[in-house]
């Protein structure tokens, strides 16, 4: 016997959820009392859950991804056909292995903060900036580096452009999608041509690169990956990587909205670490991640069957009121004596690398915004009066600034 869920008495919340964004699920969980609930979503039955029990459940569990996973309006920054998120079990594992040893091994991480390091600090430049858009073209540059493609001038501002245009559409409708559409198009076309080269000649591409991990990847079938799937692979390394800049903004507007957490970083670096997991706890990017389930089980009495879909609630779990005392306060003090647990804070999923869909870019998301708010800490800058209102029905948020600041004549050192 199933045990009923609580169900939200609207006949489709489609419009609340576009309404309500990221507080649309854990409003919800209040209102009703639980970590889950019936809804229905695009005329679709769907289970909304939050909480860290709910994410080992979620990223433990039998759940496939792909297009019918996903609600029509929730941010799919990473999926793509062929992709490896769009992969289960044995064809998972082998694709993810090559995708930890590209992006999250101790050199690669090295490789890609020095990149942006130096891009970085190369573009905070004396003189007035939207930061959001800097720290997107440093990015870019630093990916497309890291990748092993080099990039430069108008060819890295086309790069910068298609990719930031691609986040800001992912959650968009209408005109923003529309041009996220096209500008995908574009840069397909562009990563298809570099990849199309690279299998040609893998030993051309420069080693201990993505570029020729992915010339020289196998699939669980011992087959190479077409040019079409190593092209959506080399995007999904530079994309999000662009997308770290959110990252950069809302540090830079805690940085900015708590002079007290900027002087104790100042006197003590080794803050950094916890500031930046705070961020990431609060921080809204990927509201929430849909599964279908493959096959059906049994989680608290509740019985999901073979074709179910589930959303978890990203955003609501790493601020959920049972893990956390004020979830919604910014308190870093929260991470100086203890790391986030694999279920607790959770913008890029939950679980282990190797065998879930967590999130293989983490680790260098991480260390690049903390590169970032050290460079941040070391220069001399100015906030001016500006709209930093951050719209939580929006997808993927950042404030609508973009964050301006102002760095000053005698500046960076
Ligand atoms: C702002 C930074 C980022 C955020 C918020 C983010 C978020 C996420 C989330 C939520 C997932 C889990 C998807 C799922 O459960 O199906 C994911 C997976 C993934 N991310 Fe990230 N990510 C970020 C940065 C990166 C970076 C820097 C890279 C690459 C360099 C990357 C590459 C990937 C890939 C390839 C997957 C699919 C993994 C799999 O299916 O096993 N991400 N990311």
């Amino acid at each position: 016997m199933a045990s009923p869920l609580p169900r939200d008495p609207a006949p489709d919340a489609s419009i609340a959820f576009l309404r309500e964004g990221y507080d649309f699920i854990r409003r919800r969980c209040e209102r009703l009392g639980t970590d889950a609930f019936r809804a229905r979503i695009g005329l679709r039955p769907v289970v909304c859950v939050r909480g860290p029990e709910a994410a080992e459940m979620f990223y433990g569990g039998p759940f496939t991804r792909g297009h019918a996973a996903m609600p029509p309006s929730t941010v799919s920054l990473l999926q793509d056909y062929g992709s490896v998120q769009s992969l289960d079990g044995e064809a998972h594992r082998a694709r993810k292995a090559t995708w930890m040893r590209m992006v999250a091994s101790d050199g690669a991480v090295e490789d890609v903060v020095r990149r942006f390091g130096a891009a970085f600090a190369a573009r905070l430049t004396p003189g007035t900036h939207r930061l959001h858009r800097l720290a997107q073209a440093a990015l870019c540059e630093a990916a497309c580096g890291w990748a092993g493609i080099r990039q430069e001038g108008r060819a890295l501002r086309r790069r910068t452009g298609e990719m930031a245009a691609m986040i800001e559409g992912a959650g968009g409708f209408g005109p923003r999608q529309a041009k996220g559409q096209v500008l995908r198009a574009r840069s397909e076309h562009w990563a298809r041509a570099v990849m199309t080269q690279a299998l040609a000649d893998p030993e051309a591409s420069p080693g201990g690169t993505p570029l020729r991990a992915l010339a020289t990847h196998r699939d669980a079938d011992g087959r190479p990956l077409s040019p079409s799937v190593a092209a959506v692979e080399l995007l999904n390394v530079i994309r999000p990587t662009v997308a770290v800049a959110r990252y950069v903004v809302f540090s830079a507007l805690h940085l900015h909205e708590r002079p007290d957490w900027r002087e104790r970083l100042g006197r003590d670096p080794a803050l950094v670490s916890p500031f930046v997991t705070e961020m990431r706890r609060l921080a809204p990017f990927i509201p929430a991640m849909g599964g279908v389930a493959r096959e059906g089980f049994t989680w608290r009495g509740h019985e999901f069957a073979e074709g179910d879909w589930v959303l978890l609630d990203l955003f609501g779990t790493s601020r959920d009121p049972g893990a956390w005392a004020a979830p919604d306060d910014f308190r870093p003090e929260r991470f100086e004596d203890r790391a986030p647990t694999p279920y607790d804070v959770v913008p890029q999923g939950a679980g282990a690398y190797a065998t879930t869909h967590r999130c293989p870019g983490e680790r260098a998301t991480v260390a690049l915004t903390e590169a970032a708010v050290r460079r941040l800490l070391a220069t001399d800058y100015a906030v001016p009066e500006q709209d930093l209102r951050v719209p939580l029905h929006r997808f993927p948020a950042v404030p609508r600034s973009g964050f301006v600041l102002e760095v000053s004549p005698r500046a960076t050192p």
